[in-house]
């Protein structure tokens, strides 16, 4: 039977938009369906917005720390409109490079959803494909507390028409940590509403503890739900929004951010029309990303496997390298890196220590751990210190995890990720010269 294309795909973000370039490179007829700006969340609402934000926001700790280097003052205020329309001219402009590297693909810039196992609904168009490929991201949750409403998500974060001077962040994840430290770098007064005593559950317990005091020391307010309870309404007053908790008083914001998780995008997305499954509101998946309808796959945040940027990319170029390049290979989801683009940043490769002794029991790990400033923060007037951590498993010597609170750390800790996916031995990490003088040394000299 033939078909419109060999391989339609739904949904042009990271991992739909890696697997129709690379589909089309090995010379498939590849079409894909877009509802918004090409690059999904990463590029328009995601990753890259904020990655500026952070820049943006370490403005005002260079200008302070100058003053302890004999720089004379510096007094800057932020034009908040400048900075949200820069950042959309620049998204735009990837937008743009996009079309730009998608020209072999066929584009439909609509909704899409599955009729049948081998056709898809695009705007009012039926097209056909031999295969397809899911990849429509995922959006935010909000927790349930009367007058949700009025509070934002990440999604708005990108285009407030003004600064807020107060902000709470509900949630203690990637995204509330993060633009909790974006805002206050910023100027803004905040406060962090977390649900769990420590930010970032699933980091190593002495990464959330350092950065969560650090944040704390630098002047973000952290409210945890075992000091107030949960809170329970957020209403509209003449002079902002007042968040009541079950205990203590309540405090008065101008914007509330939810971060509390996100969800694959499913609805109307006809999955029941090609006999698709779920398992816990995603697509269910295995090792090579095929759902349960043989022809049809899924990659990315809609599969809720690792929802990052560069997982997606590689579950997409994993499919299409096995099936379109003869070249078959499986996405490996374990020691994923990752960073939280807080300030001081946090970055994470491989087990935490409570993971790995869980794993490998309490008596087969050693850990290594330095705590200390910079030698950047010598003349500084800000003090902030560093923590560098290694678990290594002690029988095999093997470094199963790093971990790093501290200028630079994802910068650093993806450079660690090659060794800690090698194999690498603690006695590697010993073997190596360290360079001087850095922050990143500690690691081989632990
Ligand atoms: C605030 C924020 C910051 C982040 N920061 C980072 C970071 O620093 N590093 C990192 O690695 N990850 C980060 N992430 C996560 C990262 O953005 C996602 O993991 C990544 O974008 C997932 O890619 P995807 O292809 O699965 O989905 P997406 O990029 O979400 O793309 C899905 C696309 O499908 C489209 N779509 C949905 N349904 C349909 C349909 N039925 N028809 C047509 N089109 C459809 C959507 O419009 C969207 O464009 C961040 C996420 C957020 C929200
Ligand atoms: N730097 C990065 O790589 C980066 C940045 C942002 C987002 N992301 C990706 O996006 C995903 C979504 O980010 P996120 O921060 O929204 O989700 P998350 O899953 O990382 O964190 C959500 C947090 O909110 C808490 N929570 C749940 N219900 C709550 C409630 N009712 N009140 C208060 N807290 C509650 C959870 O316990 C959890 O700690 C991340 O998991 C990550 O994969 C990555």
């Amino acid at each position: 039977m033939s078909y419109d294309y060999d391989l339609f795909v739904i949904g042009g973000g990271s991992g739909g938009i890696a697997a129709a370039r690379r589909a089309a490179g090995y010379g498939a007829k590849v079409g894909l369906a877009e509802v918004d700006r090409l690059g999904g969340t990463c590029v328009n609402r995601g990753c890259i917005p904020k990655k500026l934000m952070v820049y943006a926001s370490h403005f005002p700790d260079f200008y302070e720390d100058a003053t302890g280097y004999g720089w004379s003052p510096v007094n800057s205020q932020l034009d908040w409109p400048h900075l949200v329309s820069a950042i959309d001219k620049e998204l735009r402009r990837l937008n743009d490079i996009y079309v730009t590297k998608l020209a072999e693909v066929d584009i439909h810039r609509t909704y899409s959803r599955l009729l049948d196992p081998h056709t898809v609904e695009a705007g009012d168009r039926k097209v056909t494909a031999d295969k397809i490929l899911i990849a429509v991201g995922g959006k935010p949750v909000h927790p349930s507390i009367q007058g949700i409403e009025h509070a934002v998500s990440s999604d708005a974060m990108f285009s407030l028409p003004e600064q807020p001077k107060r902000m709470l962040a509900i949630g203690s994840g990637y995204i509330a940590s993060e633009f909790a430290c974006i805002l206050h770098h910023l100027g803004t007064e905040v406060t962090q509403f977390t649900k769990h005593d420590l930010i970032l559950k699933g980091f190593d317990d002495d990464l959330r503890e350092h950065l969560q005091n650090s944040m704390g020391e630098q002047g973000i307010r952290i409210l945890q739900k075992s000091q107030v309870g949960w809170p329970v309404q957020i209403e509209r007053v003449d002079s902002g929004l007042k968040v009541c908790f079950e205990q203590g008083d309540p405090i008065e914001v101008d914007l509330i951010l939810s971060a509390v998780g996100r969800r694959p995008n499913l609805e109307k997305l006809g999955l029941e029309n090609a006999d698709v499954e779920t398992s816990s509101g995603a697509i269910a998946v295995d090792e090579h990303s095929r759902t349960t309808q043989p022809n049809i796959y899924a990659v990315g945040d809609c599969t809720n496997r690792v929802n990052l940027t560069p997982v997606a990319i590689r579950e997409g170029r994993a499919f299409v390298d096995t099936e379109y390049g003869k070249q078959p290979w499986v996405m490996s989801h374990e020691n994923v890196p990752s960073a939280i683009f807080t300030t001081p940043e946090a970055a994470s490769v491989g087990l935490g220590e409570a993971q790995a002794r869980e794993r490998y029991g309490n008596e087969a790990i050693d850990t290594y751990r330095a705590r200390f400033a910079a030698t950047y923060y010598a003349l500084t007037p800000r003090r902030q210190r560093s923590m560098l951590k290694l678990v290594v498993e002690r029988d095999s010597d093997r470094v199963l995890g790093v971990h790093m609170v501290g200028d630079h750390a994802a910068e650093i800790i993806q450079g660690m990720a090659i060794a800690v996916k090698m194999g690498a031995k603690k006695a590697d990490f010993n073997a190596t010269v360290g360079i001087h003088p850095s922050v990143a040394e500690e690691f081989v000299t632990m």
